[in-house]
C-alpha cells in the first residue's frame, strides 16, 4: 500500500473539491468546480490564460479563501484543518517569493526547521536534493543571484524536503531549460512512483501528455473535461487537439485581421 493510500484509504481521492467559487469584483475566476483528484497519480491541470488554474490551486493549497465551496486534501478540510493539510502538502506557487538573502543551502536548512525536521535529517535531505537537482555547486550562492530555472529548482527542493503526500506545482517548467526540465521530471517521476500525488498546472500540452496519468481541462472558471489521459483525449489525435476543441479555440487563426502584419504599409 502506498503512502497516499495509507493516509486516505485505497483508491481514495488525494484532493476533493466541492462547489468551489471565487469572484474578484465582477470577474468570476472559478465558477463552481467539483472534482476528485485520484491519489498516487501525476495530474495535469491545463487551461488557457485566465482559465482560473492559479486561483484554483491557491484555494486548494490554503493560500486564498474561496467565496463558496470546500476542499479536502488527503481527508482533511483545507480551511477547517489547515495545520493538518499544510503538514501533508508541498507547494511551488506561481511567482514564488523566496528568502533571497539566504544561500540555497541555508534556505533548505530554514525550511526544514520550519517543518520540524531534525537537523541531521535536514542536512541529509538537503544535500541529496541539491545534488539531484544539480544545485550542489551553487549551494553557497545567495538565492537572489540564482537564475529563473535555479529558483524553480530550489523552490521544488523546499517543497519536497518534508516528503509531502501531495505536491502542488504552478507552472513548474516555465523558464526552465531542457536539461533542468529533464532533471525535475526525473525527480517527480520517482516521487509519484513511490505513491505520492503531483498536481501541476501547465499550458504545454506535449509535456502534460508525456508526464500525466490524469488530466483536468479548465476554461473560463469551469472544468470542461477530466479523467485519464485517454479519456480526455478521446478520438482526437493529440491532447493539444482535444484541448483546442474543448476550450473552443478550434480553427481560430490570426485570419485577415492582421493583414498589415509582415506586409503592407509600415
Ligand atoms: N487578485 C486578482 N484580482 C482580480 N482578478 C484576478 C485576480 N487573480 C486572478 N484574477 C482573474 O481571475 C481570472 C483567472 O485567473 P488565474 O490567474 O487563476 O488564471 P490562470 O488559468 O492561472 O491563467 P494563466 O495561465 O494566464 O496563469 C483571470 O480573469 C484573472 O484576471
Amino acid at each position: 500500500m502506498t503512502a497516499a493510500e495509507t493516509a486516505a484509504g485505497p483508491g481514495a481521492a488525494a484532493v476533493r473539491i466541492r462547489g468551489l467559487w471565487k469572484r474578484f469584483g465582477e470577474q468570476v475566476a472559478v465558477a463552481g468546480i467539483d472534482l476528485a483528484l485520484p491519489a498516487g497519480k501525476f495530474i495535469g491541470l491545463v487551461g488557457p490564460n485566465g482559465a482560473g488554474k492559479t486561483t484554483t490551486l491557491s484555494m486548494v493549497t490554503g493560500l486564498l479563501r474561496p467565496d463558496q465551496g470546500t476542499v479536502e486534501v488527503v481527508g482533511h478540510d483545507v480551511w477547517r484543518d489547515p495545520v493538518e493539510v499544510k503538514a501533508r502538502i508541498g507547494v511551488l506557487p506561481e511567482g514564488l517569493r523566496l528568502f533571497e538573502r539566504l544561500s540555497g543551502r541555508e534556505l533548505l536548512a530554514y525550511t526544514g526547521r520550519l517543518r520540524g525536521l531534525p537537523g541531521a535529517e535536514v542536512d541529509k535531505r538537503a544535500a541529496q536534493l541539491l545534488d539531484v537537482l544539480d544545485l550542489a555547486g551553487a549551494r553557497h550562492k545567495l538565492v537572489i543571484d540564482y537564475s529563473t530555472g535555479m529558483r524553480k529548482k530550489i523552490g521544488l527542493a523546499a517543497a519536497l524536503l518534508h516528503n509531502p503526500e501531495v505536491l502542488f506545482l504552478d507552472e513548474p517548467f516555465e523558464g526552465v531549460d531542457p536539461v533542468s526540465a529533464q532533471t525535475i521530471r526525473g525527480v517527480l517521476e520517482r516521487y509519484t512512483g513511490s505513491g505520492a500525488t503531483v498536481v501541476f498546472s501547465s499550458h504545454v500540452m506535449e509535456l502534460v501528455e508525456s508526464l500525466c496519468d490524469w488530466v483536468a481541462v479548465m476554461a473560463a472558471g469551469r472544468i470542461r473535461a477530466h479523467g485519464t489521459l485517454a479519456e480526455v483525449r478521446g478520438a482526437a489525435p493529440s491532447l493539444q487537439q482535444a484541448f483546442l476543441e474543448l476550450v473552443g479555440a478550434h480553427g481560430r487563426t490570426a485570419g485577415t485581421d492582421l493583414d498589415w502584419l509582415g506586409g503592407g504599409p509600415r
